[in-house]
């Protein structure tokens, strides 16, 4: 098996769904899923490329082992629960600084999930406020859905992540392109996002065959080398 090609890390809040995300992306259904003990990773192979995507614990004691996780990291899902606003705040100020470690050109993405919970029924975009018709109510600005939050609002810090990485907002994909509202149950969405990030992580990982291997150690081929007799020094 060769070695992972880039690394792709899911960080956010407990029970935002990161774990339910991956599994519906790499196994195509939705299970009940149990809270992540430190952190786990599959490997995907994508065309020609291996990916490795690794599902972190969203809880607060297993937090110290994000930035470990983040390391070398080519991509970061920065996720949240659309109908927690608490959850997309808790990204800017308990996860961002984790991303340090990541590589210095890393692409980040944010993802509102369980959007399947929003209530369409009462709040649906484009609909007309009956107090006054002539103002179109919008999901987001709507007293009747206090807690969903606006992807607007998941934009605004995809902007303040660039201005934390000092990195030029034209130099990066747009915000518009790199957030986004998915639901691990019904599945919507969900390959979008991580082809999307794979489709932009491909000159990456060309540049990275272009410079030769890297420092790291594959061990799948490890073989130690034989051992020489060691002469006593006395
Ligand atoms: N309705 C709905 N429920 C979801 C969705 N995604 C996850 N869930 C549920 O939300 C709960 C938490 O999901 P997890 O995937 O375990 O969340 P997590 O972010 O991995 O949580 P930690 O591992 O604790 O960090 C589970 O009960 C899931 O079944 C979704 O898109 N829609
Ligand atoms: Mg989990």
């Amino acid at each position: 098996m060769r070695k992972p090609d880039v690394k792709i890390v899911l960080l956010g809040d407990m029970n935002v769904g990161k774990t339910s995300l991956l599994h519906r992306y790499m196994e195509r259904r939705f299970q009940e899923s149990v809270s992540t003990v430190g952190g786990a990773f599959y490997l995907k192979q994508w065309r020609s490329y291996n990916i490795s995507i690794w599902d972190t614990a969203g809880r607060e004691q297993f937090h110290g082992l994000g930035s470990m996780y983040c390391r070398g990291a080519a991509a970061i899902i920065l996720t949240y629960d659309v109908n927690h606003l608490q959850s997309l705040t808790e990204l800017e100020d308990r996860f961002l600084f984790l991303t340090d470690t990541a590589n210095t050109d890393c692409l980040f993405a944010i993802v509102g999930n369980k959007i399947d919970l929003t209530d369409e029924v009462n709040v649906k975009d484009g609909a007309k406020d009956l107090n006054d018709p002539g103002k179109t109510i919008s999901s987001c600005d709507s007293a009747r859905a206090p807690k969903r939050v606006c992807l607007d609002d998941a934009m605004a810090l995809y902007k303040k992540i660039l201005k934390y990485r000092m990195l030029d907002e034209n130099e990066v994909p747009a915000a518009e392109k790199m957030c986004f509202e998915t639901s691990a149950k019904t599945g919507y969405n969900v390959d979008h996002v991580f082809e999307t990030l794979f489709d932009m992580m491909v000159p990456i990982i060309l540049r990275q065959r272009a410079e030769g291997p890297s420092q790291t150690v594959d061990i799948t081929n490890y073989k130690p080398a034989k051992r020489t007799q060691s002469r006593c020094c006395v």
